[in-house]
């Protein structure tokens, strides 16, 4: 692929005929605006052969340096913009500030990849004020070597904010939001602090105190001294999180006035410090009531430059035109946007390694933030973080897919072509809770149509779709084995993905084992050692590493769904020929999940051995009066253990009604007691019991906030 200078710059012109050899030596005129910012030690870390009297200069320096004086009009007058321009004696970099000028430096940085320097002018800036990521997922934390190289990786595609957030970190959250880190993770954290500002990134540290918090003097103040222990750490920008909480916590008045109250009396006191951001409760449309107030109360009695916090019309949503136009007027201030992609934490088992796109190109105007959510597999979610730093820094000029390959080519140059392979089928989550959807397969889908249709309706071969899903099944299977031995060259992102290049591999040799068995249903003895070993992969691809117990999937968009319906079609037919009953199910989940509570209704049902259950979600559940859920077995099944955890105490499972069926007519009360005093999980005294289904109500007579933290069954051997 041509060379692109990442993120694309709003204006960048190179003389065509003509371009330098990089200069060994330079002459270095640097403004003193640039003595204890990053600029210069990153200028010197790329031309490391400063020379007096060299002939080719370098003029260094922000907007009212003598040094850059005479290119003070090119400068654009927008944040962190900067000039650059290369001549044939000497390279200037003159920036809007001491970012924009910092920036100046990072694209220089990648002309220098050239092996000669084009005689380039740039003259750029970010159509969004804050760009970057916030670490606000459930799951495992990103390790101190993750967040260190995304901290460089920002610096590298002019990101300029890394909220930290992680909602399992306990000093993060409940329980011990209240007390200072221990010894070592703080030094760990300032080592973050400093690697932020080596790269010019603001490190926002955020506090998620809403599910305990008392709005008293009390809690006011242990809140501002953890704020300050993280400020005495370097820490210079500040967060509060008000998000998946419920009880006192989500009160919007409480909530403005200790945000006000920290905002008057630490952020504006301190001056050195960036505007404070809030994460509201509603924090969606579909979980908000404007007519409840909750947001024209914090638009009205917050700070003006309180930033606040959005997901778009649905917890994962992409951002239009639209979202903003309902958003802005209730908050009365352009939304921090907070994109829920590429996190994966409601679909721990897909990995989102797809492009970036569905949001408004045209809506930089209506944001002052827009950060995304990435998954807890940190060096796997650069590919969205690449885009994403170039959606927001050029918007109009936004290219979804050769941003995409750009993306992975920047992550694995040696093996770019294999990783793409990856890449483009391991991009759909599958059903779930939220509904959220992406493309998977694009290129392939087709051949992958074509060849199922002309099977199923005239059980012929479509040959040319054949060819091409046998040599993408090749190609699968090569790209793999390439990643798997991919050696050093990022060890750290195979490390993440193995499980899912495993699974790949699978899922290859599955599509080339049904592509076989397609051809013999004819051929009473040929058939056999086909659909055997197409069984074989089955089993092979469900089951679970005990590492993951959360299970592994891969192609499960386009590919597997094609390949699971031609080995059923092709041992039909050859049952059919030969009056055989060769198993002709290829997946298989004994339980359906049927439920008139929003949020739940689509949650996919898991089943692995004898281990059947419901995916838990991690937001706050509205489950309305006389609401109910419905598990349905395909057939009577003997219960061993039913566990329920709605994140409740225990009195709050008495507004919940548990029944069983045997036919979906009767139904009989099973109750529900814990099974561990004062913990939330519950009990049901089904064991031994027969059933074909399994009903929870609200009977409580109002809406109950609930989790859905699990809701497992096993059988009975
Ligand atoms: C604007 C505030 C967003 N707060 C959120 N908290 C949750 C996040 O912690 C999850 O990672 C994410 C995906 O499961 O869902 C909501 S989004």
């Amino acid at each position: 692929q041509e060379f692109r200078l990442q993120p694309t710059p709003q204006n960048y012109t190179v003389q065509q005929d003509d371009s330098i050899s990089i200069p060994r030596q330079y002459r270095l005129m640097a403004g003193n605006s640039l003595n204890n910012g990053t600029a210069l030690p990153l200028l010197r870390s790329l031309m490391p052969e400063e020379a007096p009297d060299a002939a080719f200069r370098i003029y260094i320096g922000t907007k009212g340096d003598k040094v850059v004086s005479s290119y003070r009009k090119r400068i654009p007058q927008k944040s962190e913009g900067y000039f650059l321009k290369i001549e044939k004696d000497r390279i200037i970099i003159a920036g809007a500030d001491e970012r924009g000028t910092y920036y100046g430096v990072q694209t220089l940085a990648q002309l220098l990849t050239l092996d000669k320097l084009p005689l380039a002018e740039v003259a750029d800036y970010p159509d969004v004020p804050y760009r970057g990521v916030v670490e606000g997922f459930y799951g495992t934390p990103w390790s101190q070597e993750d967040r260190i190289r995304q901290l460089d990786f920002y610096g590298r595609n002019k990101m300029n904010v890394y909220l930290y957030g992680p909602k399992d970190d306990p000093y993060h959250s409940t329980p011990h939001w209240r007390k200072p880190y221990p010894a070592q993770e703080a030094e760990r954290l300032k080592q973050l602090v400093d690697r932020a500002r080596d790269n010019n990134v603001i490190f926002y540290w955020a506090i998620h105190p809403g599910q305990d918090i008392r709005w008293n003097e009390e809690d006011r103040e242990l809140l501002l001294q953890k704020f300050e222990s993280m400020y005495q750490l370097g820490v210079r920008g500040f967060a509060v999180f008000f998000d998946d909480i419920s009880g006192e916590g989500t009160k919007a008045d409480k909530q403005a006035e200790l945000l006000n109250y920290i905002d008057n009396h630490f952020v504006q006191v301190k001056k050195d410090v960036a505007p404070l951001v809030m994460c509201p409760t509603e924090y969606n449309k579909s979980w908000t009531k404007v007519e409840g107030g909750y947001l024209t109360t914090l638009g009205e009695k917050l700070n003006k430059d309180i930033q606040i916090m959005w997901t778009g019309n649905r917890v994962i949503a992409t951002i239009d035109r639209p979202t903003l136009d309902f958003i802005n007027p209730l908050i009365k201030r352009k939304a921090y946007i907070w994109w829920n992609f590429p996190v994966s934490d409601y679909v721990r088992d897909h990995l989102l390694m797809g492009p970036v796109y569905g949001n408004g190109l045209d809506i930089e105007d209506g944001m002052s933030a827009f950060v995304s959510n990435p998954m807890e597999h940190a060096e796997a979610s650069k590919i969205s973080l690449y885009s994403v730093a170039d959606y927001t820094w050029n918007m109009e000029k936004f290219d979804s897919d050769t941003s995409w390959r750009h993306a992975i080519k920047d992550l694995m140059p040696l093996h770019a072509e294999y990783l793409e392979t990856f890449a483009a089928h391991n991009s759909d989550l599958g059903k779930n809770g939220h509904g959220f959807r992406r493309e998977e397969s694009i290129r392939l889908q087709p051949a992958l149509s074509a060849l199922l249709k002309s099977y199923l309706e005239k059980g012929e071969i479509d040959e040319t779709a054949y060819n091409q899903v046998d040599e993408e099944c090749r190609k699968i299977i090569l790209s793999a084995d390439m990643l798997l031995a991919s050696g050093n060259e990022n060890r750290p992102l195979i490390d993440e993905i193995r499980p899912w290049l495993t699974q790949f591999k699978l899922v290859g040799e599955y599509g080339k084992t049904v592509l076989e068995m397609m051809r013999l249903p004819q051929q009473e003895k040929a058939f056999l050692p086909g659909h055997a070993h197409a069984q074989a992969l089955q089993t092979l691809m469900t089951d679970n590493d005990a590492r993951y117990p959360q299970g592994v999937k891969s192609g499960s968009g386009q590919l597997m769904p094609t390949f699971d319906a031609l080995f059923e079609a092709s041992t039909k037919q050859y049952n059919q020929r030969f009056h055989t009953a060769l198993n002709a199910r290829a997946v298989y989940s004994p339980y359906t999940l049927e439920s008139n509570v929003q949020q739940l209704a689509l949650l996919p049902t898991q089943q692995k051995g004898k281990e059947g259950s419901i995916a838990p979600s991690n937001e706050v559940i509205l489950w309305q009066a006389g609401g109910s859920l419905t598990l349905s077995m395909d057939r009577p099944r003997v219960l061993a253990t039913l566990r329920i955890d709605l994140g409740t105490k225990e009195e709050g499972y008495t507004h919940f009604r548990l029944e069983t069926s045997l036919d979906g007519k009767t139904w009989r009360n099973a109750n529900l007691q814990s099974v561990w005093k004062g913990y939330t999980m519950q009990k049901a005294d089904v064991e031994g019991q027969k059933v074909l289904k399994i009903r929870l109500t609200n009977t409580s007579g109002s809406e109950q906030k609930v989790y859905f933290k699990a809701f497992r069954l096993t059988e009975q051997e």
